[in-house]
């Protein structure tokens, strides 16, 4: 049994701060694209209640009221919901603007998958996609290459990619398909060297194993909802072994 996803030694389980690891969901803001001072928002900094549970399905919710984010007065309720069927992970996003004006936001869901050896992984389907760099004051450009590989710090947020996006792993004889519903956009993230040493939750060495993929909505610009309506996102991580 391997794992899918991945989670650093280091993590700190203790809220407000981010799980370094698994899925953080980054809600009402991805990165600093949106009003809040701090990356990400609030949602994967807060505990989430129980709504639903079954022994392959679980439904949580955040019941937001407006008032605890001075940068963001909106009200909104979040469903996520978790199934586990064969070898798919599914995870859906529900947003309610539950407040009397319109609600918009950024978002992503933040997937640290798990990878073998990041010298030998590559990513599928971004060839020829647009992206803003990180790395680069978020400047524009496009990826060459066929296939993505890693030699350094990447953190790239891609534009309308396809709905489809693998991590193919051949150090560990496995791909990963990542499908995408809702979210245009998608975020490729290793941290490499220096930025793995200057973060205290998360091992020196860790980004050898690890590849952050996550269904975004970023640099496309954000959704706004009327009050009442509902936006629902979502994605897939399918894995399967491979003789490659
Ligand atoms: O350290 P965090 O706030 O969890 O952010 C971790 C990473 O998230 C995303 O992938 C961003 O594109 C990166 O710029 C950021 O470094």
């Amino acid at each position: 049994m391997q794992e899918l996803l991945f989670v650093s030694e280091k993590a700190i389980f203790a809220p407000p701060k981010a799980i370094r690891g698994g899925v953080p969901l980054c809600f009402p803001q991805f990165g600093m694209m949106g009003p809040m001072p701090s990356q990400h928002g609030f949602a994967r900094n807060v505990a989430f209640s129980v709504v639903e549970q079954e022994p392959w399905r679980v439904k949580l919710a955040l019941e937001y009221d407006g008032s605890s984010q001075p940068a963001f007065p909106h009200p909104f309720t979040l469903h996520v919901i978790i199934s586990i069927c064969d070898n798919h992970l599914l995870q859906e996003l529900v947003v309610l603007n539950t407040g009397p004006s319109p609600l918009t936001f950024t978002a992503a869901l933040h997937t640290y998958i798990r990878v073998t050896d990041i010298h030998t992984a590559k990513v599928r389907g971004l060839s020829q996609g647009r992206y803003l760099d990180n790395l680069a004051a978020l400047q524009q450009s496009t990826q060459e290459e066929e296939e993505l590989g890693f030699s350094g710090e990447v953190d790239r947020v891609y534009l309308s990619t396809p709905n489809t996006i693998q991590v193919i792993d051949p150090s560990g004889k496995r791909v990963v398909t990542v499908s995408k519903e809702g979210f245009p956009d998608a975020i490729v993230w290793n941290p490499w060297i220096a930025k793995a040493a200057s973060m205290a939750d998360f091992g020196d060495e860790e980004y050898k194993v690890m590849l952050c993929i996550e269904p975004a909505v970023a640099g496309s610009g954000p959704v706004t909802l009327e009050p009442g309506a509902e936006w629902q996102g979502k994605q897939d991580l399918a894995y399967q072994s491979s003789s490659a």
